[in-house]
């Protein structure tokens, strides 16, 4: 499992390929600068009379609905629905799904335009399954990961993406296997919007091997190593998101072949 994400890694710097995010506006800098620190090259673009524009020239498009406004709900659809005809990857990270009608909208239209991935917490992961049954409180999960891997195996049955559930334990449900990253530090629940980088660094590793499943591992394992090595040595949320960036910057395959803590088993249902 380690060699893989090595060899993905060595490619993604080797390639530096362009990320179009439409993203919101909480998280915007941070992301791009993790982007930018893992060896991606960031465009933050979503003015609807572009972003089909920018989704040609890029490798892969992430569609964040954090800070949701119709305006903007026309560029992710727009956006979306070209990536799939051209046969761009695309991530959907459905922030506070479950919360308002907007946003359970605005997911249903992108839903039925067939994201490559989807990565929520728990809490958004089981809203998008069922948003009649959606507890949601905002944007943070109130339930351990776990709880949401049914409604992730669902959503991946109903809808075909790979399906990624971020906590304590990362979930990733593809059409074949449950793969669980163990990698992570609860300090990380702190700093708003690494669940966003998550997908971020997902998108930087689509479309670089044609094997979305291997490539979406990647992203989720990245991002949770370097998470959980920041935490060794920061003394609070400040110091993690400083020293996050730099261990993305850093990260070497020996350091990999030694943290990574990554289980994968066929599905059984
Ligand atoms: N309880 C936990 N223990 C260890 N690591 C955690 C825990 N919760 C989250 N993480 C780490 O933080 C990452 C982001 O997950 P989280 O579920 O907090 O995202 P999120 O709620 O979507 O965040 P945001 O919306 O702020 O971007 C996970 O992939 C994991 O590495
Ligand atoms: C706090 C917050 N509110 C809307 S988006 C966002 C960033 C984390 O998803
Ligand atoms: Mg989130």
């Amino acid at each position: 499992m380690a060699h893989s994400i090595i060899k993905q890694l060595e490619e993604l710097r080797e390639l530096n390929p362009l990320v179009h995010n439409i993203t919101n506006l909480v998280v915007m800098n941070n992301t791009a600068n993790a982007l930018l620190a893992l060896g991606a090259s960031p465009v933050m673009a979503h003015s609807p009379a572009e972003v089909k524009n920018v989704v040609e020239i890029s490798r892969s498009l992430v569609i964040n609905i954090g800070t949701l406004s119709a305006s903007w709900i026309e560029s992710m659809y727009q956006a979306a629905s070209h990536a799939t005809t051209i046969g761009c990857p695309w991530v959907l990270d459905p922030v506070g799904a479950g919360i308002s009608a907007l946003r359970n909208d605005a997911l249903q239209q992108l839903l039925n335009l067939r994201p490559t991935v989807i990565r929520g917490n728990a809490s958004e992961i089981l809203a998008l399954a069922d948003f009649s049954q959606a507890t949601t409180k905002g944007v943070d999960s109130t339930a351990h990961s776990s709880t949401a891997l049914q409604a992730a195996i669902k959503l991946q049955n109903s809808y075909n993406a790979i399906i990624c559930v971020s906590g304590e334990i990362d979930y990733i449900v593809s059409a074949n296997e449950i793969i669980e990253v163990h990698n992570g530090h609860i300090m990380m629940t702190k700093v708003t919007g690494l669940g966003c980088t998550s997908s971020a660094l997902i998108g930087a590793f689509l479309g670089l091997r044609n094997d979305t499943v291997e490539e979406t591992i990647a992203g989720v394992a990245v991002l949770s190593l370097t998470g959980e090595l920041a935490a060794r040595t920061a003394k609070g949320p400040g110091s993690l998101q400083m020293h996050l960036l730099d261990a993305l910057y850093n990260l070497d395959p020996l350091t990999l072949q030694r943290e990574l803590s990554i289980q994968r088993y066929a599905r059984r249902d």
